[in-house]
């Protein structure tokens, strides 16, 4: 749970996509390079030194039959360790999901003006797209950040690009696309609620050099004005409480 100074990956998505400037736009306005405020500064870029690629999160199979107790307990170490990982057979047909994917990557093909009547017409909002860039290694993808939300569950192209804070330490674990697989993060919201057993683990995007990619993150937040703090039933993880009592609305507006 930290708040990074970096450039928020919504402006850029605001600018790219919203604003209907595009990558394309970008050449169009007679820019050779991406603008200042898109750069990453250089303490934030990703150093490729920095990438563990020993390790990787768990990929959980058979997520949907995990109420034995053996397969409770491996979700639970992967949020306790990891705050990430991977699910697949979880019951959700893969046609579906890369159907889905497809969806996103026509969606981003249409020019501007049809794009903007989907996103006035619909309400689907999640669907992101991380423009390809010539010097990614420089630019906001989107920053550090941890989720404010209960859980994240992200579907993720054939791209790739998402990197998670390796456990105890300052490395980066990049999360590889499974075909297939949903990504589930552990947000603040469960940190706290779990009185800091689960892990909010902070993670970032790296757009790519020659391909666009799409993801779509849904974000289970609980209700603005619902509050929260960490459960009397879980207590005994810790013998102090870690946190005080949030209304979410005031957690979201400070912390995101
Ligand atoms: O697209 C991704 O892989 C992750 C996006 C993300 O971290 C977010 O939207 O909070
Ligand atoms: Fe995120």
């Amino acid at each position: 749970m930290s708040i990074a100074e970096v450039p928020k990956a919504s402006d850029l998505i605001d600018f790219l996509v919203n604003k209907g400037n595009g990558v394309k736009g970008l050449s169009q306005m007679g820019l050779e390079i991406v603008p200042q405020k898109f750069i990453q500064p250089h303490e934030e870029r990703l150093d490729f030194t920095q990438i563990v690629s020993s390790e990787s999160i768990p990929i959980i199979d058979d997520f949907s039959t995990s109420d034995d107790p053996k397969g409770c307990r491996i979700d639970c170490d992967a949020a306790e360790k990891w705050g990430f990982f991977q699910i697949i057979n979880h019951g959700i047909p893969v046609e579906v999901l890369e159907d889905v994917i497809e969806a996103g990557h026509k969606f981003f093909e249409l020019p501007v003006e049809e794009r903007r009547k989907v996103y006035d017409s619909d309400d689907d909002e999640n669907t992101k797209l991380w423009p390809a860039v010539s010097n990614p290694e420089l630019t906001a993808g989107a920053g550090r950040h941890a989720d404010v939300s209960s859980i994240t569950m992200l579907l993720q192209d054939d791209v790739g690009g998402l990197y998670v804070r390796e456990p105890k330490g300052d490395g980066w674990i990049h999360v590889p696309p499974v075909k297939g697989a949903l990504v589930i993060n552990i947000g603040d919201v469960l940190q706290i609620m779990s009185n800091d057993r689960y892990k909010s683990v902070e993670h970032r995007v790296i757009v790519n050099g020659s391909r666009n990619r799409v993801s779509v993150p849904i974000f289970v937040n609980p209700a603005p004005d619902a509050v929260f703090g960490p459960l009397t039933q879980v207590l005994k993880w810790r013998n102090h409480c870690i946190s005080r009592l949030f209304l979410y609305s005031d957690y979201f507006t400070v912390f995101q």
